[in-house]
């Protein structure tokens, strides 16, 4: 049979019951009262929503909304409403008994002399925002020591030193480099080496605050970013780490792994290349000098 001769077996209304998502009509008057005067469809976002409640005042069930979804909501009506601009948001849903669920809106505003009237629909995109969590988890992750990367690191360094710039506030960074891995790798084998990566990840964890951020840049350096911190505190801050980790067992014995750190202090309104050159530099001055050292330059 043709496609074109096959029989619609629903009507619109049982169609739309059908549907994996919700159908809706809502309002705002000049006064600021929200209802739903319409609302049907299937899947997760209906349960537990009292429609009746929702078709005469949407207000109170809107204020229950998680954590600062109802503010963004209301921003994003507010300005759908005034540009005429299509509504196009998501915000979380507490369903009672279930998992917090993500919802997406995606509706089309009309004047009318009431108020603003919008046509449109939601959907349960919970499985999607976990999978875009789970990716952005892992474009900002090394993937051997589970530390934030160098992508993270700049982004996070970036608004540190914004803030830093505004409130005058210090702000230093360690560049830390393991002392002769290459030779510790060829001794003991690869996957000791990679064992030993990740120890001193969690190890230089566990001795950094929880505001501070240490990641790996790659191979044998890593970066942390200590705000609030003056190079001074920085300095003592990282020949306490550096004594700690050479007095560490690792498995191999003490006193066979060490690090080199240089530290640096940020310069209010200097480009972050500037400071991370910095401390580079007073990386290599400790390498230079013997290792197993921290050093800044003056
Ligand atoms: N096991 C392991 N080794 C790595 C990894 N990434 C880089 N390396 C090794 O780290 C070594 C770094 O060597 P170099 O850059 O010469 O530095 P180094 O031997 O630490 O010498 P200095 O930094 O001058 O003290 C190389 O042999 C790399 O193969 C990794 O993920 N796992």
């Amino acid at each position: 049979m043709p496609v074109n001769e096959i029989p619609l077996s629903l009507n619109a209304e049982q169609l739309i019951q059908k549907m994996p998502g919700v159908v809706f009509q809502f309002y705002r008057t000049h006064d600021g009262h929200m209802a739903f005067p319409f609302m049907e469809g299937g899947g997760m976002v209906l349960t537990d929503i009292d429609r009746d409640q929702l078709a005469d005042d949407a207000n109170a069930a809107l204020e229950q909304l998680t954590g600062a979804d109802f503010p963004k909501l209301m921003s994003a009506i507010e300005r759908s409403a005034r540009w005429m601009l299509p509504l196009t948001t998501r915000f979380r849903l507490a369903l009672s008994g279930h998992k917090t669920r993500w919802i997406a809106v995606s509706a089309t505003p009309e004047p009318t002399y009431l108020g603003v009237r919008w046509s449109g629909i939601m959907m349960d995109i919970s499985d999607q925002v976990t999978e875009e969590h789970r990716l952005r988890k892992l474009c900002n992750t090394d993937p051997l020591t589970e530390l934030p990367n160098r992508r993270k690191l700049m982004v996070h360094l970036t608004n540190l030193a914004s803030l830093s710039s505004r409130h005058g506030t210090p702000l230093s960074i360690m560049m830390l480099d393991i002392d002769h891995f290459k030779q510790l790798n060829d001794r003991w084998g690869h996957l000791q080496g990679d064992d030993v990566l990740k120890q001193l990840a969690t190890l230089t964890q566990s001795l950094l605050r929880s505001e501070d951020m240490i990641a790996r840049l790659g191979g044998e350096e890593f970066m942390a970013v200590l705000p609030l911190t003056s190079v001074k505190q920085c300095h003592q801050l990282a020949d306490r780490l550096r004594s700690f980790i050479a007095q560490y067992d690792f498995g191999l014995g003490t006193g066979q792994v060490t690090m080199s750190i240089g530290v640096a202090e940020y310069r209010c309104g200097e480009p972050l290349m500037n400071l991370i050159e910095r401390a580079d530099q007073a990386l290599y001055n400790a390498k230079d000098v013997g290792r197993d050292c921290v050093c800044h330059l003056p």
